[in-house]
């Protein structure tokens, strides 16, 4: 036996499967993310495939040792494109994934029953199991073409690899004209291949779960949880962006400035509760965003204040804050204890785009404007 015969490296497969299934348990464990306990899964099934079969080889001969373990791979592919799913938020069809493996174990075992040579059950398993690794880096390469993260597309090329190997090694077991020795080599090629994907699937899946939890925290750094509409931060950073685009200023329309602050908010948490209270706000938020344009920003920047900036209000800036002001007021907000009154009080400054300077002399404006339209009784919009 040479260092690098199968059996050597079907123990270093399982043990680097082990690794793999325990750095996926964990991640699992501690992130809570959809798609790791399948993971861990996928590498456990190949790991336990191959630690059964010294047993079977015992029980029943070394044949009937090669289906599970064949199998074994069939299983993780299968379940690495389920936690695909699972971690990209689709839905998986456990009745196929059932279905697919049934046919390809009743396959295998048919050819150990029949005495027919095992090498077909390989290519056959490969052959599957290259194909739900195929689909499991096209859907992660979708992911990643429609906006996702990085980590999506080294995803997406691992399992590519992944599959374009199982593929690979599915065409070069197959038994037509080669030799046994031949075909022993071919494999133990490919088994290596294998090897060492089964370490950057590990390394994938670990930086794909720790840059979408990045992701997460910049989310919540931004947003503002009760309302999903942005924090002041968020704000501010979408704002730099917008002005950083390199469109002439003369080019921009003029923009508004809208800042919001709705009136006697106490009195509902002091009469209805906190919670209404809540329900309240959620639901202003819900309607300056439905009443906003694509390119507009909408914040939460205090308790019962928001802040909307209009990019390209244009023309039409004069008549903008009397539309946020209907938005909110236009009728009332459903809530678990009836239908409950809101009015807010709207400040509003527009003018051109000249840089960081104006846009917070714009804010000063409407703010000055949004105490001008309390004090003069609320409910009213006050231009700046
Ligand atoms: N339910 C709820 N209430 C909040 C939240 N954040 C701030 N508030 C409440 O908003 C109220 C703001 O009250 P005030 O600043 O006195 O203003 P107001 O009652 O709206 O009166 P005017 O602004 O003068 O019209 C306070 O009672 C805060 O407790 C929140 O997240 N949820």
């Amino acid at each position: 036996m040479g260092p690098l015969d199968t059996d050597t490296l079907l123990s270093v497969y399982l043990a680097l499967s082990g690794l793999t299934a325990l750095f996926t348990l964990a991640g699992g464990w501690t992130t809570r993310k959809p798609g790791l306990w399948l993971w861990s899964g996928a590498f456990m099934a190949s790991l336990l495939s191959q630690a059964i079969r010294p047993e079977i080889t015992e029980l029943w001969g070394v044949q009937a040792s090669k289906p599970p373990g064949h199998l074994g791979g069939v299983l993780q592919a299968l379940l690495v494109l389920a936690g695909m799913r699972a971690f990209l938020g689709l839905r998986i069809s456990w009745l196929g994934i059932a279905a697919v493996f049934a046919a390809v174990a009743v396959f295998s075992f048919t050819l150990l029953a029949t005495g027919q040579t095992l090498w077909w059950s390989l290519s056959v398993t490969q052959a599957v199991a290259g194909l739900a690794m195929a689909r499991a880096a096209w859907l992660a390469w979708q992911a990643r073409r429609s906006g996702g993260s990085g980590a999506l597309g080294l995803m997406g090329a691992v399992l590519g690899a992944a599959a374009l190997v199982a593929l690979a090694r599915a065409v070069s077991v197959l038994p037509i004209g080669m030799s046994t020795a031949r075909l022993n080599v071919a494999n133990e090629h490919w088994l290596m291949a294998t090897l060492l994907l089964v370490v950057a699937e590990g390394f994938a899946m670990l930086v794909l779960v720790n840059s979408s939890l990045r992701d997460e925290l910049a989310k919540l750094a931004d947003f503002d949880p009760l309302t999903g509409l942005l924090n002041r931060r968020g704000l501010r950073s979408r704002l730099e962006r917008i002005m950083q685009a390199p469109i002439p200023q003369h080019a921009r329309p003029d923009m508004a400035v809208a800042v919001l602050d709705l009136d006697e908010f106490k009195g509902i948490n002091d009469r209805f509760g906190h919670q209404v209270g809540d329900e309240v706000l959620a639901e202003v938020a819900r309607r300056l965003h439905a009443g906003s344009g694509p390119g507009d920003l909408v914040a939460r920047t205090g308790g019962e204040e928001f802040m909307l900036i209009w990019t390209a209000a244009g023309s039409q800036a004069g008549t903008v804050g009397e539309q946020i002001r209907a938005l909110v007021a236009g009728s009332p907000v459903p809530s678990q204890v009836g239908d409950v009154g809101v009015t807010t009080s709207v400040g509003i400054a527009t003018g051109p785009w000249q840089g960081n300077e104006s846009f917070e002399g714009l804010v000063r404006r409407a703010d000055h404007a949004l105490y001008a339209a309390k004090r003069g009784g609320r409910n009213r919009v006050v231009q700046g």
